[in-house]
């Protein structure tokens, strides 16, 4: 098949910023040819953490975030046009997963809501814009997320070793890629998310740098065995989670009140760990690949390593594909999957009745 060019845009639920890549790509080979990151302007950050957090809103601040975001991925994609010289006519499309602001899978009227206007992006880039890609998985009956392991079996699979793909971004979320069996892939707590809220929270810093405040503190073995004991963890997959369940008034409720701040920061990195690992030991022992910020944070990796002994703890650069760039060479990928109508969706992780040609067209013309 013909290689052809996609843009894959990402921000993801830690709000820390807009990653996008340019890659090639026919669908079996992808080859990642750029990628540009862009902070999201302040302002913008906490207006969009208000919202994900269940704040009330009105049609007008909902339809400004909207065209804010898209604006803002706009940008992203023509400054990744201009860093690696190629024209809008050359890419077929963009895959822009958009800012999730709310995800609620198992409610009776279940929904997962992206903002970033796909009409602006197209307009001001003048390239195929598809976005909206979880709602058609969930219309039959799947979680909507994750949809990366279709993207992880691909570039990741292995023909003899058991490889297991976790994406700690705000959530975590893992892709088991057996060889000869079916992708299994799931949510299994949070990944940056509370680690992130709670260094803000106490030193206005974004997120635990090198998980310095981390290794100040101790891990707390009663609050420890509180976090674990979340009823969510203990669910069969599929399933997928969010801010709407992981958030400070989750948190709150089970701390005593009097813990000192290093100590807390420390159990949550240690939570975080744990959470994934209890989740990775019911498979059998081979290599865990580690993508996304958490990989970065080296108290978390060493306590990956700790907790499973037997496993191989890596990041996927080390095995070929930048940890960073994953979720956005996802989803240009899936962007070509929807442009030659082609399903995104792994049934057997979301739990959809089918696969699925997934998401939103908008074309520039
Ligand atoms: N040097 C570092 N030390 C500690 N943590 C780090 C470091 N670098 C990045 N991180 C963590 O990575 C996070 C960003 O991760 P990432 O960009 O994968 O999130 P995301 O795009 O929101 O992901 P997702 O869509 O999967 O939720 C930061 O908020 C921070 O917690
Ligand atoms: C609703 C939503 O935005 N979910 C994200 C989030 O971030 C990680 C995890 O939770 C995953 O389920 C998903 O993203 C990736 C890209 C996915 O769909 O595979």
């Amino acid at each position: 098949m013909v290689m052809e060019h996609y843009i894959g845009i990402m921000s993801g639920t830690s709000l820390d910023g807009i990653d996008a890549v340019l890659v090639a790509t026919d669908g079996r080979r992808i080859e990642l040819k750029g990628a540009v990151s862009a902070p999201i302007d302040a302002l913008l950050r906490e207006r969009l953490l208000a919202l994900a957090v269940g704040g009330t809103v009105t049609a007008r601040e909902w339809g400004e975030l909207d065209v804010a975001l898209g604006q803002a991925y706009a940008e992203v994609t023509l400054q990744l046009l201009a860093d690696t010289g190629l024209r809008a006519a050359e890419v077929s499309a963009i895959g822009c997963h958009g800012q999730t602001v709310w995800h609620q899978p198992d409610a009776e009227l279940p929904f997962s809501l992206q903002l970033g206007d796909g009409n602006r992006i197209a307009g001001l880039t003048g390239i195929t814009t598809i976005t909206d890609f979880r709602r058609k998985d969930m219309a039959l009956g799947g979680q909507g997320a994750p949809l990366v392991p279709a993207f992880h079996q691909r570039v990741l699979g292995h023909a003899e070793r058991l490889r297991i793909v976790v994406n700690i971004g705000g959530i975590a979320n893992i892709s088991v890629l057996a060889p000869g069996r079916p992708v299994q892939g799931y949510d299994v707590g949070p990944g940056n998310m509370l680690m992130d809220a709670w260094c803000r929270r106490h030193t206005g810093a974004p997120y635990d740098k090198n998980a310095a405040l981390a290794r100040q503190g101790m891990v707390l073995p009663a609050l420890l065995a509180r976090l674990m004991a979340e009823p969510w963890l203990a669910l069969p997959p599929p399933k997928s989670t969010g801010r709407e369940l992981f958030n400070d008034a989750w948190l709150d409720a089970r701390l005593d009140g009097d813990e000192a701040v290093a100590d807390v920061q420390a159990t949550l990195t240690e939570f975080t760990a744990a959470a994934i690992a209890q989740q990775v030991r019911h498979f059998s022992d081979g290599e865990l690949l580690v993508c996304g910020g958490g990989g970065h944070n080296p108290l978390l990796m060493e306590r990956l390593a700790a907790l499973l002994p037997g496993w191989r703890v890596a990041t996927t650069t080390i095995a070929g594909v930048d940890m960073d760039a994953m979720e956005a060479m996802a989803f240009a990928w899936l962007a070509h999957q929807t442009l030659h109508r082609l399903p995104g969706n792994l049934p057997e992780a979301t739990g959809a009745s089918r696969p699925a040609v997934l998401g939103a067209l908008h074309f520039p013309d």
